[in-house]
């Protein structure tokens, strides 16, 4: 008998799926490369006209794609949309819940309103959106959740707010894997390194000017693209990751690597924490460089 591959461009038909911050970056490419396996893509995020626009762009290459405006924040707005989404499309069996960002800003200077705007933005959200799909579709029919991490788990200057975010929807993940199991519902995630991507473009003054030199901490002596980070979520959302379920996926170069014991990397580490100091509180590093 002929061996069939998992691997078959047609691993998404019959299923909707929907991508929270379709409307750019890492949720734009993953929206096409659901749409080009068979998908209907449901493009969630806040402004519509990024929405409509790559909706139309899934459509030209021949797919199908809807798109929805939602703040992920909004708990009344979330259960309207899914339950909108399935009175129009049927079960949802997919959610990639990618939406999320952070200013960068060290700790002592973020306010309470900007700490819990990143937080509601990327856990209480997700975790809304989640809830609101499990108790609404996937309790019934069963399906596939992927969040969107990031690598911060040593800790990350300037990124304080947004790492306290991270580090509580990967263990989200985990617990919803745990007690969803039971209806056939998978729940993974993916913790990106330094990816170019759209969102990397809209930051500004040091954070922008030390993007050139971060390649020199990745193993792989590079950054990532935003298609290498869609690769990774689509293979965990779809059937040929089917007994993968609380896992968290880096994609990073390798990155995060390495023994904080080793003298190179920790010279190397050392710099760049020097760089964040030198930029955003120069005065701590008097007397010390
Ligand atoms: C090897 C390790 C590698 C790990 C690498 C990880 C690197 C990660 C990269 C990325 O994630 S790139 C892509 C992500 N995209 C973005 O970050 C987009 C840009 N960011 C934003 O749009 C915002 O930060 C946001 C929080 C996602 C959006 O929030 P929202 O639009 O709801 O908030 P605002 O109304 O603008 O602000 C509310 C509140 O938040 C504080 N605040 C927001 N921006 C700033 C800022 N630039 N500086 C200081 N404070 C800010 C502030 O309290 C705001 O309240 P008001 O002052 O406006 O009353
Ligand atoms: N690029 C990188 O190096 C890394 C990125 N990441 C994460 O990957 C994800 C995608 O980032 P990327 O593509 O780079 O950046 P983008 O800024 O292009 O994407 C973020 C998307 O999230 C949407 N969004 C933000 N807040 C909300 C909200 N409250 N409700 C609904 N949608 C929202 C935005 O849409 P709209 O403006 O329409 O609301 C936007 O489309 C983010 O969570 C990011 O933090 C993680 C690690 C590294």
């Amino acid at each position: 008998m002929a061996y069939e591959s998992i691997f078959r461009t047609d691993l998404f038909s019959g299923q909707t799926v929907i991508v929270t911050g379709g409307g750019s970056g890492i949720g734009r490419c993953t929206a096409h490369e659901l749409a080009a396996l068979g998908a209907t893509v449901v493009l969630v995020g806040r402004k519509p006209e990024k929405l409509q626009a790559v909706a139309a762009e899934i459509a030209e290459d021949g797919g199908r794609a809807h798109w929805k405006a939602c703040d992920i924040r909004d708990e009344d707005a979330v259960k309207a949309l899914v339950s909108e989404l399935i009175r129009e499309h049927g079960p949802i069996h997919g959610l990639v819940n990618n939406a999320g960002g952070q200013y960068p800003s060290p700790l002592a200077s973020i306010n309470q309103k900007g700490f819990e705007t990143v937080l509601r933005t990327n856990l209480v959200g997700g975790f809304l959106m989640a809830r609101e799909v499990f108790n609404q579709s996937m309790s019934k029919h069963g399906g596939s959740i992927v969040n969107m991490l990031a690598d911060m788990w040593g800790g990350m200057p300037g990124m304080g707010h947004s790492g306290a975010a991270r580090s509580g929807m990967d263990n989200f993940t985990k617990t919803a894997a745990f007690e969803w199991g039971y209806a056939g519902v998978r729940v993974n995630a993916v913790a990106p390194g330094w990816i170019a991507s759209s969102g990397m473009d809209t930051y500004e003054g040091a954070f922008k000017a030390v993007i050139p030199t971060l390649r020199e901490h990745v193993p792989l002596k590079r950054i990532g693209t935003e298609s290498e980070v869609s690769a990774a979520i689509v293979f965990l959302l779809s059937p040929a990751a089917a007994f993968i379920s609380g896992s968290t996926l880096r994609i990073d170069g390798a990155a995060s690597l390495g023994s904080r014991a080793w003298p190179l990397h920790k010279t190397t580490h050392n710099e760049s924490f020097n760089g964040f100091h030198r930029a955003y509180m120069p005065d701590v590093l008097k007397d010390k460089e």
